[in-house]
């Protein structure tokens, strides 16, 4: 049974008062039986960290630098600096990544193996944009992301390391995408896995993202193969966040 995760990407959000008084909240109101991590602005990661990371609570960074050593990268954080202040996770390959910074399927290939490498969990994101999601071409696209790293690296990471689902039209547009088509997406992610190695792929969680919220969070986690979600919008506001993770122990 893969224990439920929900990750809060804060996004480009808060301020130093605001992250401090949001996790406050949230590990006043954590609860056994699921697994939250709490994704904010680079900034802030090491703060939050240090004052409430034995608190049962994960962090995580929104992105590393696909460089492995410490170098002239001017505006770059590396997976080791991260790792450094006490952070375990990372995403790559947010949508937002790929979008407005072009990260390519073989940059965050490269990102993959750095987290790794670092001693960071990724959490993978994939998912179709509007047009792709109208063509029809989900599966195929979300097949395409996936092999960049498993047909790179192999699924060996994906043991411990997450996949994001993220349909983009879905992001903070307040459409979701229903139940069922999420199952079938999700199977499909597992089975990419399970082409490769089917023990792994039971064990790895896909977490689903886009616009969840407290209302359709149960319906969308009682889905067998949604092991959890990646939060935006509803990250911000500790009740609603709280009640997201509340839907996931159920
Ligand atoms: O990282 C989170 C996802 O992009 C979902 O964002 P959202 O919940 O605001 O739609």
């Amino acid at each position: 049974m893969r224990k439920k995760l929900v990750a809060g990407n804060w996004k480009m959000h808060g301020s130093r008062k605001m992250a401090d008084g949001l996790v406050r909240e949230i590990v006043e109101g954590l609860e056994d039986g699921v697994d939250v991590l709490v994704i904010p602005p680079m900034v802030y990661l090491a703060d939050l960290v240090h004052k409430y990371g034995d608190r049962g609570l994960g962090f995580g960074a929104q992105t590393i630098s696909e460089h492995p050593e410490q170098g002239a990268f001017t505006g770059e954080i590396s997976g080791s600096m991260v790792r450094d202040v006490g952070a375990k996770w990372t995403l790559v390959g947010h949508s937002e990544r790929r979008q407005y910074y072009h990260e390519t399927d073989a940059l965050l290939s490269r990102k993959f193996r750095t987290a790794c490498d670092a001693g960071l969990t990724p959490i993978y994101c994939v998912g179709e944009t509007q047009e792709e999601h109208e063509a029809g071409k989900a599966e195929e696209v979300i097949g395409r992301q996936l092999g960049a790293v498993i047909d790179v690296y192999g699924v060996e990471a994906f043991r411990t390391g997450v996949i994001a689902y993220e349909p983009v039209w879905a992001i903070g547009t307040g459409l979701t995408a229903t139940p069922d088509k999420v199952q079938k997406i999700h199977a499909f992610i597992r089975s990419q896995v399970a082409k490769k190695d089917v023990n792994i792929s039971l064990l790895t969680r896909v977490l689903y993202g886009g616009s969840v919220k407290p209302a359709n969070a149960a319906d969308l986690f009682a889905q067998p193969d949604v092991d959890g979600g990646l939060i935006g919008g509803a990250a911000l506001v500790a009740s609603d966040f709280l009640e997201i993770c509340a839907a996931a122990r159920r």
